[in-house]
């Protein structure tokens, strides 16, 4: 089938992105909700904080309209009780001066003459100076609204002077104006009686009226404009935390990466996103101006329709490229949260500043008011501030889209506009937006990938042939050269002989055309690591490099599947990350249908012709299985004439057409394994690499599988790994055993058997060893014969043990040595049968499984070796305790060296791998004399020579360490 390429790819994967990106919104529809109309929910909040600040000021005439306003009379010294915050007792006022008499009469007319009520003498105090009263004042806060300071100067001449608190408040939405209702009543009473004193005439008319000025309503409070900019920001947090979650559980669960490794162009990868959230963006913006509308804010109705739209569409935008850049560096979608949290924190501190006039006038430099624009939420606040002073009194017009480039009214220093603000909300979006790509391509991914800081002034990045180089380590770290892997021959011949057979093509230059993947000494050293310890000092070190592969030489046949089996750690997933361009291969090259991994040429093209099943299930929870077989098809490229078709079947395949519309969440463990297969199966791939496909399937499910890849492998060369022996051995044409980072055996499964295994395995049922009665061959019963004498029989016979007892059954490894002895014993095994009690006797070759265990076994007694590692070895006779290497076979006990054992005695240890594949001590043989010639190996610790108990005797202290001699010396003498 042909595969789209170019332009066209490019354009399909972009249009089945956008479409995921669709799906995945429309299926996580409370977050896209909240993120769409989670303004009306913040403009309602304003309207209720500006309708709670116009009632609190409701009382005070400056939010009115007042054209005619009141005359008030003249005004009375009203009680001092009638002050809204105010101690108990209280006094109307004080005065100062009253030692003259002339004055106490005064201020005894001011409260017999008050309008409307004479004022006791209880309400007032009189003290001789001003000083007094200020004392008093001081001491006796909030008991007095006023004081009034006279001084005779002479009989002519009354000078006096006026203290009032002058704080305006308010209370359960009453303002309480001290000028007006305190000050003023008492100054016209001061000045009237000092009149009517100086003139002699105690009725003098004196009648003094006021009234405030008419006025338009004041409106200087804005909930807009106050709380706009937080609430704003709020809203905008939605959007850019659901971005960044979206962007990194992509990258968590590695769902970008598998569909880079189908072949997925980064550019359809972001525009695709871009695009997403700009629809996304301009909904939410456009909402956001109706809502303001409908709840009637001049803000959004005065000013024009689009400047209000493009601030918040532009600011929501700049965020989105904000999200972008941020979610470059982090890795886990959990700290999305915490993320937009610490920007809305910041971002509500610098609008705050931003509202008190920071750094937009002519007073700060441009340098910082560049600096402060590159964070988009103090451009919302000026540009809000702007726009909410340009409807603060009724009477403002707005600002027009013909008046976004004029200076605000009120804003003299004029250091930007409306649109200003836009230009630098555009350049900043495409700037967060390229940083976003640059630091995706040089931050590690999830495999610890990255590109070269300066990967964009390689021309073969930009014509395509070469910039895609990837290294390693963090940004910051300097790797300096990795550690030089030293060529080691194989032990086995096998391998050697595929070693040789690649390296003879490749001197040659021979292409074999039945080899689908040549392996050619590939091998992958990670790099170490800085790691930060914090303990009482922090400490920094730095982990030393791993050689995870170590030099593989292999040829992956046309029409064949090999598999690739080890323990934990062997390196078999490094392999297949080296393969498939996850990972950058550090030595060697590996060469898929004449595709070098090495090149990035070469690895675009193993793209088209590859299909991965990783060891994880690489899935979108909300997707559907169909859906997922969509996309992936779309993204290698399918016409997408035939995509429809192709998942049809492909679903069929993997028994999943009854779950082909349900989320892919909800599928079981081995629902999962099986659409993951389909997918790595989908478009024909030339090379299917399978990583554990049948992990955690039931064994019908798991045999259908079986099924599928054994149909698959026509026309394509297929790499299964697996920790199953009955997958390995059914499925595989070739199978090659890995550990340690290199490979340990290469052949058929049969030809492994034979050459690893232990040998045969014999099964033979008799009647229980309770001797019960079983029917002998001959049909007569036989109760004397059984179980003992069976046992005796092997013994004598061949000099086995059973590995297995049962009371119907034994089990017995017959060693590969006695083969020559099998037609003999099994003649007479036959005529024995009935005097044996034997009912049965089933002769296998053994399992793979054990195969695999005895080269594990192997390779991790060499690398013990190798490290040195030492553990204790208690002996059984004794009780004493040597340290012995991990590994190490025959070991001398120290100081045991006698006239008729001169070299000592040793034990055979016995070792056994626990779960996590460690090698521990199982046990060891009877002591047994160290035969002659055998000499300890150099290399090892052979320190003490001198028993426990007589390094005790001496007072001597530290560990006894047991003397480990060569096996091949000690095996060749016995
Ligand atoms: N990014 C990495 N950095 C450092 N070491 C790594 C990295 N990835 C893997 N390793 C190490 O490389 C070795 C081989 O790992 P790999 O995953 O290839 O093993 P495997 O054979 O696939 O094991 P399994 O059967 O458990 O999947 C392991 O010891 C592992 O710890």
């Amino acid at each position: 089938m042909e595969l789209r390429s170019g332009f066209p790819l490019l354009l399909q994967q972009y249009q089945a992105l956008l479409r995921k990106n669709f799906l995945l919104s429309w299926r996580n529809k409370r977050a896209t909700v909240l993120h769409l109309f989670s303004s009306l929910f913040f403009i309602f909040l304003i309207f209720c904080i500006q309708k709670a600040i116009e009632s609190r000021y409701s009382s005070s005439t400056a939010l009115n309209d007042v054209p005619n306003p009141e005359l008030q009379p003249n005004p009375s010294i009203p009680p001092c009780e009638d002050k809204y915050f105010i101690k108990l007792p209280c006094y109307d006022f004080v005065y100062s001066g009253g030692s003259s008499p002339k004055v106490r009469s005064i201020v005894s007319a001011i409260m017999a003459k008050n309008p409307g009520r004479s004022i006791p003498a209880s309400k007032v105090l009189s003290f001789g100076t001003p000083a007094e009263v200020d004392k008093w004042l001081f001491n006796n806060p909030m008991t007095c609204p006023g004081a009034l300071h006279f001084t005779e100067r002479n009989g002519t001449v009354i000078s006096y002077g006026i203290q009032t608190n002058s704080t305006g408040v308010a209370r359960r939405g009453q303002y309480e104006d001290p000028t007006f209702k305190f000050q003023i009543p008492l100054q016209i009473a001061a000045e009237r009686e000092i009149a009517r004193s100086l003139i002699g005439d105690p009725n003098f008319s004196w009648v003094v009226n006021f009234m405030e000025f008419a006025h338009p309503p004041v409106n200087n409070f804005s909930a807009v404009n106050t709380v706009g900019p937080t609430f704003f920001l709020a809203i905008a947090m939605f959007g850019f935390v659901l971005q960044i979650s979206s962007l990194i559980t992509e990258k968590e669960l590695k769902l970008r990466q598998a569909m880079t490794m189908m072949g997925l162009f980064d550019t359809a990868y972001w525009l695709s996103w871009l695009t997403w959230e700009g629809i996304i963006t301009l909904i939410a913006s456009i909402f956001t101006v109706l809502f303001g509308m409908m709840f009637q804010f001049d803000f959004f109705s005065k000013n024009n329709f689009a400047v209000v739209f493009l601030v918040f569409f532009l600011f929501q935008l700049n965020m989105v490229g904000f999200a972008f850049m941020l979610s470059a560096f982090i890795s886990k979608s959990s700290s999305s949260t915490t993320v937009g949290f610490s920007i809305f924190i910041v971002g509500f501190l610098t609008q705050l500043v931003t509202q008190f006039g920071f750094p937009y006038s002519k007073t700060f430099s441009k340098s910082l008011q560049v600096i402060w624009s590159l964070f988009p939420p103090n451009l919302l606040a000026k540009a809000l501030s702007f726009l909410s002073d340009a409807t603060s009194t009724p009477g403002d017009p707005g600002i027009s889209w013909s008046s976004r480039k004029e200076c605000a009214p009120n804003d003299p220093d004029c250091v930007i506009t409306i649109n200003g603000i836009y230009l630098w909300l555009v350049g900043t979006f495409f700037l967060w937006f390229f940083l976003a790509i640059y630091f995706d391509n040089i931050i590690p991914n999830a495999a610890g990938v990255r590109k070269s800081a300066f990967y964009f002034l390689r021309p073969g990045y930009w014509t395509g042939k070469g910039g895609s180089k990837v290294e390693e380590g963090g940004i910051c770290s300097c790797l300096g050269s990795l550690p030089v892997l030293e060529p080691i021959t194989p032990d086995d011949e096998d391998v050697l002989e595929e070693e040789n057979t690649v390296k003879q093509q490749l001197s040659d230059g021979i292409v074999d055309p039945n080899v689908a993947v040549q392996i050619r000494g590939l091998a992958k050293t990670y790099p170490g690591v800085w790691k930060f310890t914090l303990g009482c000092c922090c400490k920094c070190k730095k982990t030393s490099p791993y050689h995870a592969v170590r030099g593989l030489w292999v040829n992956f046949a046309k029409d064949q599947l090999f598999c690739l089996l080890g323990p934990n750690g062997a390196g078999k997933t490094t392999s297949i990350s080296c393969l498939t361009g996850i990972t950058p291969v550090t030595g060697g090259d590996a060469l898929i249908y004449g595709n070098s991994v090495r090149d990035s040429v070469g690895m675009a093209n193993i793209r088209k012709i590859i299909g991965v099943c990783p060891q994880f299930d690489i899935l979108w929870e909300v997707l559907s299985g169909q859906e997922h077989l969509h996309l992936f098809a779309t993204i290698k490229g399918l016409p997408p004439s035939s995509i429809q078709s192709l998942a049809e079947k492909s679903l069929e395949e993997v028994k999943l057409t009854q779950s082909a519309k349900t989320r892919a969440g909800s599928y079981s463990g081995g629902m999962k394994r099986r659409l993951s297969v389909a997918i790595a199966l989908i478009g024909d791939p030339k090379l299917v690499i399978l990583d554990e496909p049948t992990t955690g399937m039931d064994p019908i499910t798991r045999r259908h599988v079986w099924d599928i890849i054994e149909g698959a492998k026509k026309g394509r060369a297929i790499l299964l790994t697996t920790h199953s022996m009955e997958e390995a051995d059914i499925l595989s044409d070739r199978i090659g055993i890995m550990a340690k980072g290199r490979l340990r055996c290469i052949g058929t499964s049969i030809r492994l058997k034979s050459k690893f295994g232990a040998g045969f395995v014999a099964n033979v049922s008799f009647a229980d060893r309770k001797g019960r009665q079983t029917p002998s061959l001959n049909g007569v019963p036989n109760t004397s014969a059984g179980y003992e004498e069976i046992k005796q029989f092997f013994k004598s016979r061949l000099d086995i043990l059973p590995k297995e007892e049962h009371k119907s059954f034994l089990t017995y490894i017959i060693p590969h040595d006695r083969e020559k002895l099998l037609t003999k014993f099994f003649d007479e095994l036959e005529e024995r049968k009935g005097e044996l009690g034997i009912s049965d006797v089933q002769l296998s070759l053994t399992t793979l499984e054990e195969v695999f265990l005895n080269i594990a076994k192997q390779a991790e007694l060499e690398s013990a070796a190798a490290d040195g590692t030492m553990v204790s070895l208690t002996l059984m006779a004794s009780g004493e305790t040597l340290e012995i290497p991990v590994g190490a076979r025959f070991v001398g006990i120290p100081g045991t060296e006698t006239a008729e054992n001169p070299s000592g005695v040793m034990v055979e240890v016995y070792w056994e791998q626990d779960d996590s594949g460690t090698l521990c001590i199982s046990g060891h043989s009877d002591e047994m004399p160290v035969p002659p010639n055998v000499h300890p190996l150099p290399s090892l610790r052979t320190l003490s020579l001198r028993s426990a108990s007589q390094r005790s005797r001496l007072g001597q202290r530290g560990p006894v360490y047991g003397i480990v001699y060569e096996p091949g010396q000690v095996t060749a003498y016995n």
